[in-house]
């Protein structure tokens, strides 16, 4: 067992989307969740963990500058580490030696970008390599953020909402590898600043208030899951816009339904919403699907075949301020000929969208083999001081 190991792991965008919790402490939610993993190429957290008999305490950066450890998530996902670890046989003196962790995103953190997700994904998986755990470890990841369980795969992926008590049984599992229906994404950036209202109080905020959630978990949710799944599996591109694009519009009503009410889309991601179903009107049935999470950015899913066209008529619609480059970040994108039946709707002032990011279907967690990866020296300091 290495004494050092670096990992990086991926982003996932819900498209059945989980909001609200049964028990606070274990994270578990009311509702199944199903989401899309992305490439890491283009976003991902990247994680060392370091164990080491000389350490006297567990040490953690963030971003290139230590936080607390004594982040009660942080420590719930140590500790079911630790006991896993044992239950693996692993020697008492590996278990209980003290680590160093140093993370870093590729992209902005707690921007409503599904920073906690790669975040708890990346560090669990580094900790399962760096203490010989052999059992699954999507329950330890959703100890840290829910959806941080669902990045522990690739491709498309349930969330089990699971019924006992001690959360056992609320684990994520693969429903699709990425090679399966490797759909593109395209994340319209309107603000990449902090988010208002956290995922966590927001949630919390709906579960007491909201009469509009108990509809959405009883009624609509257990349909659409087994409805989504089957579009994947079947790759019915149009069975599975029009549910992702519902599940959204459904959890940001149950979000107006909250009380105070968490006000997370704005009139840009109205915009976005409006144009996309113009643009969908145009075709027998829809090319494009959006999605928006607890913030104003729109994650766009579509078929490799769409992109193209829908590229160049989002950018007409959606001006960048600068340079094209500037603009579409990631993988390079491929530019048709605008839509002619978007040539009349209203074309927005340069800058509203402050970038594109131009991703795909990826793959889970993966371990970093070359010492030149790690992100702390061999005495166990950050490579590099600040962010
Ligand atoms: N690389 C990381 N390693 C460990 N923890 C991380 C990492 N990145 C983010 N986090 C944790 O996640 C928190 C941000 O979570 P938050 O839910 O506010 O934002 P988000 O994940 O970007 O948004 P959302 O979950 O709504 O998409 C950070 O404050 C930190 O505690
Ligand atoms: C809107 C969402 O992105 C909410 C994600 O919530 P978090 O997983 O960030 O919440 P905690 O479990 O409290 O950490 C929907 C989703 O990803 O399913």
């Amino acid at each position: 067992m290495d004494s050092m190991v670096t990992c990086i792991a991926p982003v996932n965008i819900a498209v059945i989307k989980y909001w609200g919790k049964r028990d606070e402490k274990l994270i578990l939610p009311l509702n199944d969740s199903v989401s899309g993993t992305l490439s890491t190429d283009q976003m991902h957290a990247k994680t060392t963990v370091m164990r080491c008999k000389d350490f006297t305490e567990d040490k953690i950066w963030l971003n290139g500058k230590e936080v607390s450890f004594s982040n009660p998530r942080l420590l719930s996902c140590m500790k079911e580490i630790r006991r896993l670890s044992r239950e693996s046989g692993t020697s008492e003196d590996i278990v209980n030696t003290k680590v160093h962790i140093c993370s870093e995103n590729n992209f902005p953190t707690a921007a409503g970008l599904a920073s906690s997700a790669a975040g708890y994904a990346c560090l669990v998986f580094a900790l399962k390599e760096l203490f010989g755990v052999k059992q699954d470890i999507t329950r330890v990841a959703r100890l840290g953020s829910g959806s941080a369980c669902r990045s522990i795969y690739g491709g498309f992926v349930r969330w089990h909402k699971g019924d006992l008590a001690d959360g056992s049984d609320s684990i994520a599992t693969q429903i699709a590898p990425p090679s399966h229906w490797p759909l593109h994404v395209f994340i319209l950036v309107v603000n990449d600043k902090q988010k208002k209202i956290g995922s966590t109080p927001g949630m919390q905020r709906t579960a007491l208030t909201s009469e509009l959630v108990q509809y959405r978990i009883k009624e609509s949710v257990p349909k659409r899951i087994e409805d989504i799944i089957q579009a994947v599996k079947e790759r019915n591109f149009d069975k599975f816009a029009e549910i992702t694009m519902k599940d959204s519009n459904q959890f940001h009503a149950v979000c107006l339904d909250t009380y105070p009410p968490n006000i997370y889309m704005n009139d840009i991601s109205h915009e976005i919403t409006s144009f996309v179903h113009t643009y969908n009107e145009l075709f027998p049935k829809p090319k494009v699907a959006y999605t928006f999470d607890a913030g104003p950015n729109a994650c766009i899913y579509l078929e490799e075949e769409s992109v193209p066209d829908f590229a160049a008529t989002l950018q007409y619609i959606f001006p960048p301020e600068e340079t094209l480059e500037s603009y579409f970040k990631g993988e390079s994108v491929q530019f048709g000929t605008v839509n002619e039946g978007l040539r009349t709707y209203p074309q927005q002032s340069p800058g509203l969208l402050k970038y594109i990011i131009h991703t795909k279907i990826g793959d889970g967690p993966k371990r970093l083999d070359s010492s030149e990866d790690h992100l702390l020296t061999l005495s166990g300091v950050p490579v590099k001081n600040g962010p």
